[in-house]
């Protein structure tokens, strides 16, 4: 955006922000890529406030942080976050973080396959804008889209949203499969499969449209993600199937995974809409220690056989 936008980047920790303006590199996120030279960089909230890309607020950071930075800004300007998952705690989606903190303010989320290392690189991108804001959906699309990031428009919401947060739960997933002893190709395929089967089963529950599910922020995500080595949740997956325990790879990975933090919730609110979601619950018991690699794929297999429709037969 800074190549077309006044765009002003906001970091809490006043040490990184003078670190990333004078060397016009962010050396422990994302080493190696020069910094646009128009980009302003800043720890002082109130002068990115001040600015924001063609007029809009976004949001970057883990979902844990997005209530407290929605307390913080202090307009109704339009708002936007890239942030993919479930808060902790709550259960909310993204939108409903914003309808508690910020009701009458238009907000929206761009999300979809978008390793940021790629992005930082100027590679072809192509995400989704998703807001019930016709206006501020188009706003996203005009302060983003550029020759190598495509930027498409959606209301649907809730669909953009969990398409984001379940994708993280099925990377892990695919990593665990892909790190055990004889990694197989079709395990990962079916994998992917039914498990945008699971995430469009819990998506119609909270009112999403299913021809969100075959877009960018679902099956795209879903195919980047689980199958991309770039992903921090496939990583996490892999090297629990190397029998390494969670808070050491976590604390190795220095960034967030965010389906470790949202998979048990994804599982709770399925649970709540009597929504089956096998695969995830298969992530949750490994991630909480309850079942190795090799059970919950055991366990994957020995379920019943039934129809290969989304929605499972009337009982
Ligand atoms: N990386 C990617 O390829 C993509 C990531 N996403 C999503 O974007 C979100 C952020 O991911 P990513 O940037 O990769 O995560 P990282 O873990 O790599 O970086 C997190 C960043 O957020 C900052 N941060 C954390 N908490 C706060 C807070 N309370 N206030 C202000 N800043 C904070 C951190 O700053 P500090 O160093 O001070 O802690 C750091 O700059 C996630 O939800 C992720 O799913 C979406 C698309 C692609
Ligand atoms: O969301 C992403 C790509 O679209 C990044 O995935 P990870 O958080 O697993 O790295």
């Amino acid at each position: 955006a800074a190549a077309r936008h006044d765009v002003v980047l906001w970091a809490r920790d006043a040490a990184q922000a003078e670190a990333m303006s004078l060397g016009r590199e962010n050396t422990r996120y994302l080493p190696g890529e020069p910094l646009p030279a128009a980009l302003r960089i800043t720890a002082d909230r109130h002068e990115a406030l001040a600015h924001g890309v063609g007029g809009l607020t976004v949001v970057a950071t883990p979902m844990a942080a997005l209530r407290g930075l929605l307390r913080a800004v202090p307009d109704q300007r339009g708002l936007l976050w890239l942030c993919k998952g479930f808060e902790q705690g709550s259960g909310c989606l993204g939108h409903e973080v914003a309808r508690e903190e910020r009701p009458d303010a238009p907000c929206g989320v761009i999300s979809g396959p978008s390793f940021a290392l790629e992005v930082a690189r100027g590679q072809p991108t192509a995400l989704v804008a998703a807001s019930a804001d016709a206006e501020l959906s188009a706003a996203a699309v005009q302060a983003f889209h550029g020759d190598s990031l495509r930027v498409y428009s959606s209301d649907d919401v809730v669909g953009v949203e969990v398409g984001g947060a379940v994708k993280n739960v099925l990377a892990i997933a695919t990593g665990i499969v892909d790190g055990m002893p004889q990694p197989g190709l079709n395990a990962r395929a079916a994998l992917v499969t039914r498990g945008l089967a699971e995430m469009t089963r819990l998506g119609l529950a909270l009112g999403a449209r299913a021809e969100t599910f075959m877009g960018l922020s679902g099956l795209g995500d879903l195919v980047l993600t689980a199958t991309g080595d770039l992903s921090r949740n496939r990583r996490v997956g892999l090297l629990l199937a190397q029998g390494l325990d969670l808070p050491r790879i976590l604390a190795e990975l220095g960034h967030v995974a965010e389906g470790v933090y949202s998979a048990a919730t994804v599982l709770a609110r399925a649970r709540s809409l009597g929504v089956e979601m096998p695969i995830t619950e298969a992530v949750v018991e490994v991630l909480e220690g309850r079942l190795t690699p090799g059970q919950a794929m055991s366990r994957l297999m020995g379920r019943p056989t039934r129809p290969e429709a989304i929605q499972p037969p009337p009982a």
